[in-house]
């Protein structure tokens, strides 16, 4: 596990920023969606990214020293629907990943998918009857949202998915927490970590890569650029493997656009 040490505004490490670009002359920017370029809503099916960070993707994308992409803990399927054109695409943490127009399945995951499923509906038909909890099957892996559930419930609600991810799921499945959901998933160590170190692996010459995120799940996306890169952290000084941090998705379209004004300016200086 990298060290975790509370990231810094990323006003503060700006410079450091400033040096490693003018070394690099491509830069890599993977994104998290849901609390990075869409801000945090009860209802999932309403999460949007906010216009200014939509269209500062779009801008960052029309760039050729740019490669962007959108990293999500939902299904590859939905994150597309709610982003327009980033150059890659990666869904269910990194389970799934379209490059050039072709996706690629983490062969387990995709050999667990039936598990999974069979799982999501045994949730639907007993955690899911509670009011206001959620269960949202995404193929590779599935959620249990917690955020409309009321607080003295919620515990109720912890104890049963546990005993059937425990009882049904076995030593195949990992049951894992988020921003106020429960993530169901195949028990195997891949995660967004990896997928943007195969990003990364597809640009040529010297590049910088950053990632901009905020839940657990980013932590290891953040350890996979900081050696030669950013990890921004969306939130509060909590340690993280990030060294950088922003306070909202509004603050990820002003770095954003920091990074098309002044970033991009000093590539290959
Ligand atoms: O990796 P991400 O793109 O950040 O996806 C992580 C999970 O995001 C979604 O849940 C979160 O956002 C919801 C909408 O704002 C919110 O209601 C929920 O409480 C958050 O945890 C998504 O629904 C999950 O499938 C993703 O795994």
């Amino acid at each position: 596990m990298a060290t975790q040490t509370p990231p810094i505004p990323f006003d503060e490490g700006a410079d450091r920023v400033r040096r490693a670009a003018r070394d690099a002359s491509r830069l890599v920017l993977c994104l998290d969606f849901d609390g990075t370029l869409a801000p945090i809503v009860e209802d999932p099916e309403e999460a949007a990214a906010t216009p200014a960070n939509e269209a500062v993707v779009a801008r960052l994308t029309a760039d050729s020293r740019v490669t962007t992409a959108v990293v999500s803990g939902r299904a590859l399927a939905d994150v597309r629907e709610r982003v327009d054109g980033p150059d890659v695409y990666a869904g269910n943490h990194g389970l799934e990943l379209e490059r050039d127009g072709s996706v690629a399945v983490h062969p387990v995951a995709r050999n667990r998918a039936p598990r999974i499923a069979r799982l999501c509906s045994l949730l639907e038909r007993t955690v899911g009857t509670i009011p206001n909890c959620r269960v949202e099957n995404k193929r590779l892996t599935g959620t249990v949202h917690l955020r409309s559930v009321p607080e003295v419930v919620r515990p109720v609600v912890r104890r049963r998915t546990r005993a059937i991810v425990d009882r049904f799921g076995g030593d195949d499945i990992d049951l894992s927490p988020g921003k106020r959901i429960l993530e169901i998933g195949p028990a195997i160590p891949w995660g967004k970590g990896n997928a943007v170190e195969l990003i990364e692996a597809d640009v040529p010459g010297e590049t910088v890569s950053v990632y901009v995120g905020d839940d657990v799940t980013d932590e290891s996306a953040f350890q996979a650029v900081e050696s030669d890169g950013f990890g921004i952290r969306v939130g509060g000084d909590e340690p993280s493997a990030a060294s950088l941090r922003v306070g909202s998705p509004d603050g990820v379209a002003s770095t954003l656009e920091w990074f098309e004004s002044i970033g991009l300016e000093l590539l290959d200086r």
